[in-house]
């Protein structure tokens, strides 16, 4: 279970004390998630989450990331709106780690998105695009397309003991989406992990709350729905569910209709949105030692879906 730092009951009532959130009534680890440490907080004031940032998310990141969470819920959109401290701070420590306490969402992941799920996804991603429009903060995409070939270039030995003959299919693949790869698309602050697992519906099937922004960037706005189709519209056995992403289009297109540039760039989005998660997937493989706490995800489900991309999606 992804709870790398365990807090005791004192040092939880000694962090409390710079809050102005009442005594803490319950406190437990969530065991899912691989990069921080999150826990559920109860106390008299009501429900949070605390979480505990660890390796992946760089501290000097941090203010990019709950400043933006903040801009988004004074927007309106539901996003978890960080607690400040007695000092109007959001950004805390615990044992020595950055620490924030955010504001518990309701609702549930699709564990296996609908058409249903995607049409309302789709609307909750453009809902973002737009709430996020104005945000001041600026913060590059580290996995954006320059950073594919030098990290690819770390893991070549990992690739080929993956699948023989697979780090030359990769190189192809990169020098392809270097030479194809749009530029001046529309652009602006985007989520860059909008996966089912963070995206949270009602009882009812409705969008109800999007988390985890801790990988949000500047890129373009197709580049983020790129990754999305990726995400929620390939069936267990590797096909593309055309059915689905068109409702996701869909779902989109109702809060953010597209333009002629960005629909004609989304079949290489997609597959360069491909080749980022089959390369940081590709990276932690290697790195995550047997035992480990995180089972490490898949690089091949994502190089499957490179091979689709390969072929070029027909969305339109
Ligand atoms: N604001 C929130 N409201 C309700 N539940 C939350 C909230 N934030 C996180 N969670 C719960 O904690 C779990 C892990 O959160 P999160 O996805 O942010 O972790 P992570 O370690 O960054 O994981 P990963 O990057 O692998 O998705 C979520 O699946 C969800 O159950
Ligand atoms: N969504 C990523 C994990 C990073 O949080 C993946 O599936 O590879």
């Amino acid at each position: 279970m992804a709870v790398y730092t365990d807090i005791t009951d004192d040092e939880l009532a000694a962090f409390l004390q710079g809050y102005d959130l009442g005594a803490p009534l319950a406190f437990k680890g969530i065991a899912e998630g691989v990069e921080n440490s999150n826990f559920l907080l109860e106390t008299e004031k009501g429900r949070y989450i605390l979480t505990v940032y660890e390796r992946r998310v760089k501290a000097e990141d941090l203010p990019y990331f709950l400043n933006l969470l903040t801009w988004l819920a004074d927007k309106g959109y539901p996003s978890a709106r960080p607690v400040p401290d007695r000092n109007g701070r959001t950004l805390s420590t615990l044992r020595g780690k950055p620490a924030a306490i955010v504001e518990f969402m309701s609702g549930l992941s699709a564990r296996k998105p609908t058409v249903a799920h995607c049409r309302e996804a789709g609307e909750g991603l453009a809902w973002l695009h737009l709430a996020g429009e104005g945000y001041p903060g600026r913060r590059a995409n580290d996995l954006g397309q320059a950073a594919w070939a030098p990290l690819f270039a770390k893991h070549r030995k990992a690739a080929e003991d993956l699948k023989p003959g697979l780090s030359a299919t990769i190189d192809q693949d990169l020098a392809q989406l270097s030479l194809m790869w749009p530029r001046n698309l529309p652009s602006g602050t985007v989520h860059a992990d909008y996966f089912p697992d963070n995206v949270f519906f009602r009882t009812d099937g409705k969008f109800a709350a999007t988390i985890d922004f801790y990988f949000a960037c500047d890129d373009a706005y197709a580049y983020d729905l790129a990754v999305t189709l990726n995400a929620w519209c390939f069936e267990a056995d590797g096909s593309f569910n055309i059915t689905a992403a068109k409702a996701l289009l869909n779902g989109y297109e109702r809060r953010r209709p597209l333009s002629p540039a960005e629909k004609e760039a989304l079949p290489i989005l997609a597959r360069g949105a491909a080749m980022r998660f089959f390369l940081t997937r590709l990276a932690d493989w290697g790195a995550t030692p047997a035992g480990a706490l995180v089972r490490p995800k898949d690089p091949l489900e994502y190089e499957r879906k490179l091979a689709v991309h390969r072929e070029g999606l027909v969305l339109f």
